[in-house]
């Protein structure tokens, strides 16, 4: 199936001489929820107002249902809906007609049973008559939503949507992103929150300087991350690993020291009961052991803070 978003070798430097992008390429699925994860300035605003048409590209093409961004820009953008950062919303007006006139700028005919529709589903309809600034700061993020939903986007970009957002909030929209995108929208957010990408994303990417470095199947990097360790300190130091223990996932590790056993935390068998026999029968002594595991958190500030050479990138085709 073709992508729903398709970025080619994208880049972007300001006016001021910043280079914000450096070559993205990246394929968005349709009905995928992808984040975009990465810290402070790394570029993920950039990207996303670039797709939106809010910032002008610089060189590489972006293609939202297979218009382009540029050559097509209406057809493009009547295709994305996107929820800012900032809530920006028109205090005086009622909810009703915030989304209403939303939906006119897209020139879309009016469609009030497809509206009550979207203000349902974001828990909006009993506020339909309230005046935007009478709402909390939940239900105003909500408005923001509703109205970037109110032309029938296709693709829904949703920029840190749970900034400053309490616990409860935060759960609510994550449900409300999957309402969505069962309802057949393509989401695509961008978080500094590692727990959002987890609990949401079908894919992840991280951005770091602006540059793409790693894009994965959720699945796949979570399993990755089931790896487990388990180290043994050894009572007497070892030269080699013994031919004994060749092919099992070991290493020696702290000059000798150290054996440090790899395993798969999600299966049942993990092979720690048959190693530890096996050091028993081969005299190989320890005075300690400990397990350890490294979190998407882990991966993701190790990613971010290493140095380009040490970060070969990852990116997977999709
Ligand atoms: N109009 C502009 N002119 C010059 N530099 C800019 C402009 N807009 C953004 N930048 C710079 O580009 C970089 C990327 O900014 P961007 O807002 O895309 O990052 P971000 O990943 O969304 O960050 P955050 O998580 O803080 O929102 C930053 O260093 C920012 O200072």
């Amino acid at each position: 199936m073709q992508p729903i978003i398709s970025i080619k070798q994208l880049s972007k430097t300001y006016a001021s001489g910043f280079e914000a992008l450096k070559s993205i390429d990246l394929d968005i699925q349709r009905g995928e929820i992808f984040a975009l994860l990465g810290p402070n300035g790394a570029g993920k605003t950039t990207l996303i107002n670039i797709i939106c048409g809010i910032v002008t590209p610089g060189s590489g093409s972006v293609t939202a249902d297979g218009h382009d961004i540029v050559l097509d820009f209406r057809a493009a953008r009547a295709k994305i809906g996107l929820v800012p950062q900032e809530l920006s919303t028109d205090a005086f007006e009622t909810v009703w007609s915030t989304v209403s006139f939303s939906r006119g700028l897209f020139g879309k005919p009016d469609n009030p049973a497809y509206l009550e529709k979207v203000l349902r589903q974001l828990s909006l309809w009993d506020k339909k008559d309230s005046k935007i600034m009478t709402l909390s700061g939940g239900m105003k993020r909500r408005v923001l939503i509703a109205k970037a939903l109110s032309h029938e986007p296709q693709i829904l970009f949703l920029d840190e949507p749970t900034a400053g957002v309490d616990v409860e909030l935060r759960r609510d929209m994550w449900d409300m992103v999957r309402e969505l995108r069962t309802s057949g929208v393509t989401i695509i957010l961008t978080t500094h929150y590692i727990e959002e990408a987890e609990q949401m994303a079908d894919r992840i990417g991280i951005i770091r300087k602006g540059e793409l470095i790693l894009v994965e199947d959720k699945a796949v990097l979570m399993r990755k991350l089931g790896k487990k360790q388990l180290t043994l300190q050894l009572q007497t130091s070892l030269h080699q690993m013994p031919p004994a223990l060749a092919g099992l996932s070991l290493e020696l590790a702290q000059g000798g020291h150290a054996l440090v056993y790899s395993f798969d935390a999600q299966t049942e068998e993990t092979g720690i009961a048959a190693l530890l026999k096996q050091l028993g029968e081969l005299g190989i002594d320890f005075k300690d052991l400990h397990s350890s595991e490294r979190s998407l958190e882990e991966i993701f500030v190790s990613l971010v803070h290493a140095g380009p050479s040490a970060t070969p990138p990852q990116k997977e085709a999709a």
